[in-house]
C-alpha cells in the first residue's frame, strides 16, 4: 500500500514507520512545519527535522517537510484567540488534527496516497460495512479525545500502526531496532500549547485587562486578576491568592470578574451535569432514534480516565452528560467526548456550553 506517514520526530511515529516498513509498505515520509510568527513556538522544530531525516535515511525512505504555517495561524491560532476573547477554553491540538493534519494535508499530499499513518495511540475498527475510530489499547495514552472532531473521509483514509502496542512495548521496539529516539521524552503535541508558554502568547494577543477575583459563596474581593482570558474554569494554579487553595468556578466577561471558591470538595467545583451542542458524530449517529439515558464513557479533557455517564439528546445538536461521578473543572469551550460503555469505539464529541459564563 502507498502510505503516507506522518513523523514528529518523537518515538511513536518513527515506531509507526518502523512497524509499516517491516509490513513492506511503500512510505513517504511527511514532516509539518507550523511555525508561529514572529519567531514564537517551533523552536524544537530544527532538532525534530532532524531526527526525521535520520530516520528517513536510516530506512531508505522519501521525505519532505511541508509548510501549513498561514493555514496553521488563519485557522487554529484564529479559533482559539476568538475561543479565549469570549471567555471559553479553546483545545488547538482537535482543532490542529481536524483542520491542518488531517486537513489541508490531506487535501495538499495525503489525498495521493492509499492511506496517512500517524503515531496516535488510537485504533479503527469496521462494523457493519463502517470505520469506527477506536481507542488505543494503551488506555493511559490512548489519544482519541485528540481525534474526536475529524470527519468520517478523513478517518477513513487513516492508519494508526502503534495504536494495538502499549507505550511501554513501542519504547522496547525502539530501543531494540536502535532507533535514535528511543529514549526521547514525548512531544506535547504539534500545537503550540506544548511548546511555548500559554500566559505569554495570550498577553501578546489579547494585552491585559485587570478586573476583581471574587468569592463566589461571600461576594468578598480576594484580588486582582490581569485578565479573564487569563483564566479557566477548574483551574487553580496562577491566581495568586493565599490561603487555597482556590478554583476558578465562574467567570462574567461582560463585567471582567473572576469568581472563585476554596477547598478540595466545595460542591461548586464538581458537576455531574455537562451540557453540549454542536455535536459531532464521527462515522454515524450512535442513537439515531432514541437517546434519551443511554450508557456511554466520556472525557471532559484529555486524561486517562473514561468516565461512566448516561446521554440524553435535549435538541438539534444539544445533548446532555450525566455523570455518575462528580468531574472537577466542566470547562466551556472544551469538548465533551462520547465513547461506548466499554470505551472502545470514540463516537464524537460536543462542544460543552457556557453555563458558567456570563
Ligand atoms: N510536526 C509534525 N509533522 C507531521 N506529523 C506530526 C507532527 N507532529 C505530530 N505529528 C503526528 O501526529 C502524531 C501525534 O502527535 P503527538 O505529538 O500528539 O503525539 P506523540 O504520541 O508524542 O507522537 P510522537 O512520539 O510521534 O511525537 C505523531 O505520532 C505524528 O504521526
Amino acid at each position: 500500500m502507498k502510505i503516507a506517514a506522518l513523523i514528529s520526530g518523537g518515538v511513536d511515529s518513527a515506531v509507526a514507520v518502523h512497524r509499516l516498513v517491516e509490513e513492506g509498505h511503500d512510505l513517504h515520509l511527511f514532516y509539518i512545519r507550523i511555525g508561529l510568527d514572529n519567531g514564537e513556538g517551533d523552536c524544537s522544530a530544527e532538532e525534530d527535522i532532524e531526527m526525521c531525516s535520520f530516520i528517513a535515511r536510516r530506512y531508505g525512505l522519501p521525505f519532505d517537510v511541508v509548510s501549513l504555517h498561514q493555514e496553521y495561524w488563519d485557522n487554529v491560532m484564529d479559533y482559539a484567540l476568538r475561543t479565549v476573547r469570549s471567555g471559553l477554553t479553546p483545545n488547538p491540538d482537535i482543532m490542529c488534527n481536524k483542520m491542518i493534519k488531517f486537513g489541508f494535508f490531506e487535501e495538499r499530499w495525503g489525498h495521493e496516497f492509499d492511506k496517512t499513518a500517524t503515531g496516535h495511540y488510537a485504533t479503527t475498527h469496521e462494523i457493519d460495512g463502517l470505520v469506527y475510530l477506536g481507542t488505543g489499547i494503551d488506555a493511559v495514552k490512548d489519544q482519541t479525545d485528540f481525534l474526536c472532531r475529524i470527519s468520517y473521509p478523513q478517518l477513513s483514509h487513516l492508519m494508526f500502526p502503534i495504536g494495538d502496542l502499549p507505550k511501554s512495548r513501542v519504547r522496547e521496539i525502539a530501543v531494540t531496532t536502535q532507533l535514535p529516539n528511543a529514549f526521547r521524552r514525548d512531544s506535547q503535541g504539534i500545537c503550540f500549547l506544548g511548546k511555548i508558554n500559554y500566559n505569554d502568547f495570550i498577553r501578546r494577543h489579547l494585552g491585559e485587562k485587570p478586573g476583581p477575583i471574587i468569592e463566589i459563596e461571600t461576594g468578598r474581593k480576594l484580588g486582582e486578576h490581569r485578565g479573564f482570558w487569563f483564566h479557566t474554569i477548574g483551574q487553580r494554579k496562577g491566581l495568586g491568592l493565599s490561603g487555597g487553595p482556590w478554583y476558578v468556578v465562574k467567570k462574567n466577561v461582560n463585567d471582567n470578574v473572576v469568581y472563585v471558591s476554596q477547598g478540595y470538595d466545595t460542591e461548586k467545583q464538581y458537576g455531574k451535569l455537562i451540557h453540549l451542542d454542536e455535536m459531532h458524530w464521527i462515522t454515524r449517529d450512535p442513537w439515531p432514534d432514541d437517546c434519551d439515558g443511554v450508557e456511554i464513557r466520556f472525557k471532559n479533557r484529555h486524561s486517562p480516565e473514561f468516565l461512566p455517564a448516561r446521554l440524553s439528546r435535549m435538541g438539534q445538536g444539544e445533548y446532555i452528560i450525566e455523570s455518575e461521578v462528580p468531574v472537577q473543572g466542566i470547562a466551556p469551550g472544551q469538548f465533551g467526548v462520547i465513547y461506548d460503555r466499554d470505551a472502545r469505539l470514540c463516537y464524537g464529541s460536543g462542544v460543552i456550553t457556557g453555563r458558567n459564563i456570563s
